[in-house]
């Protein structure tokens, strides 16, 4: 049988290859973009299926040279991520999964580490963009505990669709970040899951994609020890002024 997702993936691989100039929807598809929030289109999840694109994730990185910057397309049908499209363009590495058949990179299959030590383990993050000083203090206050639990380290690239496949390739043990939109991580998610880690809230809830906040982790061990640390905070949510009522 022909499975029509995989089709839209193969468009999603050879749109990403464009980067930056990504202008995709098929007739009967929503699409949540960050461009297209910005310019006052809705941004909410219905059960339709639905494109999640953010073109240049890493902006900051991108306008400084600094050498991480992805376009991220996510597809969801249902709310339920169906594939995923990270291309890191300047290191040319495009990660793809579709669901139920495995995470790769440039066609390599991913694994997450099979780290259960969060001592052993890098974890990624970011200072994040919001610069209010209660913010920051919760930022630095979560980034102080968790590397003093203590870890290998901590690391972040700019990117958050980059840091999730960091995890799902097995280089860090776990990302997390509280006020990234749906763009950023949609795509990421399913390759962090296919690759065979794990997602949450940042209080140890499931993941809501509106929500703005993201733990993503080669396991639940690791998962669930560095939400222990997180001083958590709750961003307006992507979908605030469109929510429905199921
Ligand atoms: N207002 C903002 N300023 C900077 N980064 C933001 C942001 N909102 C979300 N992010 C995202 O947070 C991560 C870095 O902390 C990036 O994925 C970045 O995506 P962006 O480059 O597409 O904006
Ligand atoms: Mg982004």
């Amino acid at each position: 049988m022909t499975d029509l997702w995989q089709n839209a993936m193969d468009h999603a691989v050879a749109l990403a290859r464009k980067a930056g100039s990504v202008s995709v929807c098929l007739s009967f598809c929503l699409f949540i973009g960050e461009e297209s929030v910005a310019a006052g289109e809705p941004c909410v999840l219905t059960d339709n299926p639905t494109w999640i694109v953010d073109p240049v994730d890493g902006t900051t990185n991108f306008v400084h040279g600094y050498p991480f910057v992805a376009v991220s397309i996510g597809f969801a049908v249902n709310r339920k991520l169906e594939f995923g499209v990270v291309y890191s363009c300047i290191e040319d590495k495009m990660y793809t999964a579709r669901k139920g058949q495995g995470a790769f990179c440039n066609g390599q299959l991913l694994n997450v580490s099979d780290q259960k030590e969060i001592s052993q383990s890098i974890i990624a993050t970011e200072f994040g963009s919001n610069r209010d000083t209660e913010v920051v203090d919760k930022i630095f206050s979560s980034m102080r505990k968790i590397l003093c639990l203590p870890i290998h380290g901590i690391r972040g690239v700019g990117t958050a669709a980059t840091n999730m496949c960091l995890v799902a390739s097995g280089c860090v043990e776990a990302y997390y970040e509280i006020g990234i939109h749906c763009w950023d991580i949609a795509a990421g998610a399913i390759i962090v899951t296919e690759a065979g880690g794990v997602l949450m809230d940042v209080d140890g809830g499931p993941l809501d994609l509106m929500s703005r906040r993201v733990v993503a982790a080669n396991n639940k061990i690791i998962a669930e020890r560095i939400v222990k640390e997180i001083d958590a905070f709750t961003p307006l949510r992507d979908d605030a002024s469109t929510e429905t009522e199921d």
